[in-house]
């Protein structure tokens, strides 16, 4: 058993911080609508007032979206039921009220640039949260295959009236307003939403008859569709992306016709994440800069400007952590959602890089440990960044231990962002914590994210690793001491890196993938893996055999905690059992927690709460043992 005690005293001493959903600036600048825990308020721009809007019993608030005029604001709000179930609402001054009832997910409401139309994404009757991330429903019995279709579903604002609009056999991730109004710019895919967003393609989908047009078939994975102010051309986001609403990835444009799609960003080194155009033909975007923020614009001839870079982690919001933020129509003002790892989330508002905080939502929550900054290090002639937290106190002549954390997805990265699940706990227990962005990570521009390609557990393993060595030159690290742990993708490469090395003195492995062989048939979403291996493990298992920890299992020495949701659908539970079976076998120092009805995501505050003090608690016992 292992001794919590003092873990759970360190991960509870953490301030509560209140969790931001999204944040919206009207079209007009003059106001800003924010939902914090579920809690809608809309308030006026330059400060000052500010109104809370309740939803009928209680329901939480999950998304909002203005009209272009500034009229009216659609808000989705919950229901607390075991399915999901949304009512949607219409606020425009006074109370909000309820234009339809909904049963299923429902996500991204848009008006149509008239205001007469509130589009939305609904699957009808999904009886859970849309995505891989979330909890699965357990397989008994005969199993349904049924798929569910998320269709764009308009509600017409006057009459009420719904309609599924997109045909009933194609999944729609993503759509922008045609600006006259007739239709969308899409991307959508036949068959399972969860398992096809790897394949899909842009479309151009018409209001009246629901009908689709293919306009683009991408190489790789597409996000941010947004048609051009003159309706002409869509520009979007191609990249070798892991999962849906990670974004990072080159800057294209493509005519609504159809036709050759350009590259407007080709040898950027960052990754562009968001989008939006500008009323002058500019593309506004929001990048991943060497693990900083950053906005820029790009004109339609590839000509790229910078307008602001800094370390906060800087978004709207509303998908995790993508950098950019909410804007006005004409650009000028801007509402984000600022924090790093040692201010916690608010918003602020103002034009690019001149932003006034709003609000003080979490004026409670002061950070209490150590200092992070944006660190380097080489791995052979790669220039790999990170960001370094230090431990809450370090006194002269003592060493201290390291933890890595990694981060998954593996296109993905490490922000400077509130972490009250790794960094902060870590460094109150007295370790250095390391989030390394190893080469298949966001903010060094394409070539750099695509370079784990058939190389997983290779170069970015390497570029992880060397880290060690290089930062003990310029801080007191003690080597012997150090850790390594991540979820997903991060505790995969924990598996791998104790399956490659004995130099870490434990591990924690968070919904890890420990073999990929068996993980393949397992998941739910094996469309992912095609883009990085380049084949199924039906038809080239030795690619996947190179990175398998599973291969490796015999030379694993490092004590390791293995922790996992029993419903995780993207990594499923069944990969850290595997593991736990092997390590057992092999008497590794092993033990395995398994976290009833939770997903890949682990969502329950006390199930968060138990999954950092174990993971405090199992660094705190094998450092204690390290001679
Ligand atoms: C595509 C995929 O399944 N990736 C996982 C291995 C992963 O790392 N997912 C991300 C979202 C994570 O951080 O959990």
């Amino acid at each position: 058993q292992q001794d919590l005690t003092h873990a759970a005293a360190v991960v509870d001493s953490i301030p509560k911080t209140k969790r931001i959903d999204q944040v919206a600036i009207s079209p007009d600048g003059q106001q800003v609508a924010a939902i914090v825990e579920g809690q809608l308020t809309v308030s006026s721009a330059s400060g000052g007032d500010s109104r809370s809007i309740p939803l009928r019993s209680k329901q939480q608030a999950r998304e909002v979206a203005w009209s272009n005029d500034s009229r009216q604001l659609a808000i989705i709000g919950d229901l607390d039921s075991d399915v999901p179930q949304s009512d949607i609402y219409l606020y425009n001054g006074g109370a909000a009220k309820s234009i339809a009832s909904l049963k299923g997910y429902v996500q991204t409401p848009r008006f149509s640039p008239d205001g007469s139309k509130l589009a939305l994404l609904f699957i009808e009757d999904l009886p859970r949260v849309a995505g891989p991330l979330q909890p699965m429903t357990p397989l008994a019995g005969v199993i349904d295959e049924k798929v569910y279709e998320q269709r764009i579903t308009t509600i017409d604002v006057a009459s009420k009236a719904i309609k599924q609009v997109t045909p009933a056999d194609v999944y729609i991730y993503e759509y922008d307003w045609l600006p006259d109004g007739s239709g969308w710019a899409a991307i959508a895919a036949h068959g399972s939403g969860d398992n096809n967003w790897w394949i899909a393609r842009l479309y151009r989908g018409d209001a009246a008859t629901g009908e689709l047009h293919e306009i683009y078939a991408p190489k790789l994975q597409l996000a941010m569709p947004r048609v051009s102010p003159d309706g002409k051309t869509v520009v979007f986001i191609e990249s070798l992306m892991s999962d849906e609403d990670v974004v990072g990835g080159d800057i294209y444009i493509v005519p609504i016709g159809g036709g050759e799609a350009r590259n407007l960003t080709p040898g950027i080194k960052t990754s562009p994440a968001s989008l939006r155009w500008t009323k002058d033909g500019h593309i506004l975007f929001g990048q991943n800069v060497d693990g900083e923020s950053g906005f820029g614009t790009v004109n339609a001839s590839g000509e790229i400007a910078k307008l602001w870079q800094g370390p906060d982690e800087v978004s709207d919001a509303s998908t995790s952590g993508t950098i950019g933020g909410s804007f006005s129509a004409d650009g000028a003002l801007s509402a984000i959602v600022r924090q790093s790892k040692s201010e916690a989330p608010e918003i602020w508002v103002g034009a690019i890089g001149k932003w006034t905080k709003l609000t003080s939502v979490n004026e409670e929550a002061q950070a209490t440990w150590g200092k992070s900054n944006s660190v380097h290090w080489m791995n052979g002639t790669q220039r790999i960044q990170g960001w370094l937290t230090a431990p809450k106190e370090v006194k002269q002549g003592e060493k201290y231990p390291l933890v890595i954390s990694v981060h998954g997805g593996p296109s993905a990265s490490c922000k400077n962002s509130w972490d009250v699940h790794y960094a902060a706990p870590l460094s109150l227990m007295g370790y250095y914590v390391l989030c390394p962005n190893p080469r298949g990570s966001y903010g060094q521009g394409e070539a750099f994210t695509r370079a784990n390609v058939k190389d997983f557990g290779g170069g970015d393993y390497h570029d992880i690793v060397s880290a060690i060595d290089a930062l003990a030159k310029e801080y007191p690290i003690d080597t012997k001491r150090v850790g390594i742990t991540g979820h997903s993708y991060g505790g995969y490469m924990t598996m791998w890196a104790e399956s490659q090395t004995t130099r870490f003195a434990a591990a924690v492995s968070g919904a890890g993938l420990s073999h990929w062989l068996s993980y393949y048939g397992l998941n739910d979403i094996d469309e992912w893996m095609i883009p990085f291996f380049g084949a199924s493990v039906y038809d080239d298992p030795a690619v996947y055999l190179k990175s398998d920890p599973m291969h490796f299992v015999k030379q694993v020495k490092t004590p390791t905690l293995i922790l996992v949701g029993d419903r995780d659908g993207e990594v499923p539970m069944e990969q850290s059992v595997e593991w736990w079976h092997a390590l057992k076998t092999f008497n590794v120092p092993t033990t395995l927690v398994v976290y009833p009805n939770e997903g890949h995501a682990i969502g329950k505050p006390a199930d968060r709460r138990d999954y950092a003090v174990r993971t405090a608690a199992w660094f705190e016992e094998w450092f204690a043992k390290v001679k």
